[in-house]
């Protein structure tokens, strides 16, 4: 299947970001709250948009199968994740609106977030936008998966964060597997070309994400 194909080619990169500093301090527990919080001022704003990305995708279905998992998705993506944000902002142990307050698109989610964007509006076919927005779960899935692995997170103050994308994406996952795989078996080589570099860019940006927050980066403009 051309996503199995995508997927071993992330696998070298999701095991860099499960070596990088980031994962490293939430396997141990004792990641800075400066990271988690600046984590927490992108990432909201980030999923804000992936809510709004898929509704723009809802306006190139016909399939009302296709469009009643995206209206769950966004249910998700707004509803849903803030639980994994709280159990970060109890790790803080500041009140959950107060951190977010004042957050921004930093440099490399800005980057990731308009990668998205000029997929969904560049292209008719919504599979173009999906291979760009499938690694926010497959890699979060994989990185989850991993750390339950290899560590006993008994008493670890992330654990919770580690169990929610552990659990939760299965279904997701299979759905726009099978949605992209529909759109490769019948496209140019060309566009599967696109298709996959559209997915390891945003596994790169994922990597991006989480350096930035784990650095704190800003525009400093
Ligand atoms: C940047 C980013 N990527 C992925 C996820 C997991 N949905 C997230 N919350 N944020």
């Amino acid at each position: 299947m051309f996503t199995d194909e995508l997927q071993q080619e992330a696998a070298p990169i999701i095991d860099a970001i499960y070596h990088d500093p980031f994962i490293k301090g939430i396997i141990n527990g004792d990641i800075s709250k400066d990271a988690i919080r600046h984590y927490l001022k992108a990432d909201h704003l980030y999923l804000n948009e992936f809510a709004k990305i898929y509704s723009l995708l809802i306006a190139k279905l016909d399939d009302k199968e296709d469009i009643r998992f995206l209206l769950e998705q966004i249910d998700f993506v707004v509803n849903g994740e803030v639980t994994a944000h709280y159990t970060m902002a109890d790790y803080v142990g500041e009140d959950y609106v107060s951190i977010i307050e004042g957050g921004e698109w930093y440099p490399a989610s800005d980057h990731y977030i308009k990668h998205m964007y000029y997929n969904a509006f560049k292209y008719d076919d919504a599979s173009f936008t999906i291979c760009a927005m499938a690694p926010c779960p497959y890699v979060y899935q994989q990185l989850a998966l991993k750390i339950k692995e290899n560590h006993d997170l008994i008493g670890n103050p992330l654990k919770d964060w580690v169990d929610f994308y552990a659990v939760n994406m299965d279904e997701l996952m299979g759905h726009l597997n099978r949605w992209v795989n529909r759109f490769a078996e019948t496209t140019t080589e060309q566009n599967k070309a696109i298709l996959r570099r559209n997915f390891l860019e945003s596994c790169v940006h994922e990597r991006r994400f989480f350096a930035m927050s784990y650095h704190q980066e800003k525009w400093n403009v």
